[in-house]
């Protein structure tokens, strides 16, 4: 199953996060370049030549967020970015942030 053609629903209130092993299953959906940060939240890095290309993909993905209604936090330097996921409602990891990671890999 490709996540990156399924859609981020919202998390009904009470959901549980992900448990390990949901991660771990997850985990394999996604590019290796992620990383698993104790089991809350997944991170990667992307870099970039400049800072007009660093701020073009921020847009881009901030326009992906807005229509998934799931969003990152972005740390953004001159050449890189730092992009953090995890779902806020159920203060951990859940679908929607594995679905966002594979979008995001194919922008
Ligand atoms: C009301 C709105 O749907 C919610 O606040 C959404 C917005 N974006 C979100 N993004 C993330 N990462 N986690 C959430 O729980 C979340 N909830």
């Amino acid at each position: 199953m490709d996540l990156s053609t399924k859609k981020c629903v919202p998390c009904e209130g009470g959901t549980p996060a992900f448990d390990p092993k949901q991660i771990a299953e997850y985990r394999e959906k996604i590019d290796e370049s992620w990383n698993v940060i104790e089991y809350k939240k997944i991170v990667k890095e992307y870099h970039f030549k400049n800072y007009k290309q660093t701020i073009d993909f921020v847009n881009k993905v901030a326009i992906l967020s807005e229509k998934e209604n799931h969003h990152p936090v972005m740390h953004v330097y001159y050449g890189k970015v730092v992009i953090e996921l995890w779902t806020h409602s159920v203060n951990g990891l859940s679908e929607n942030d594995f679905i966002l990671a594979a979008k995001i890999d194919k922008l």
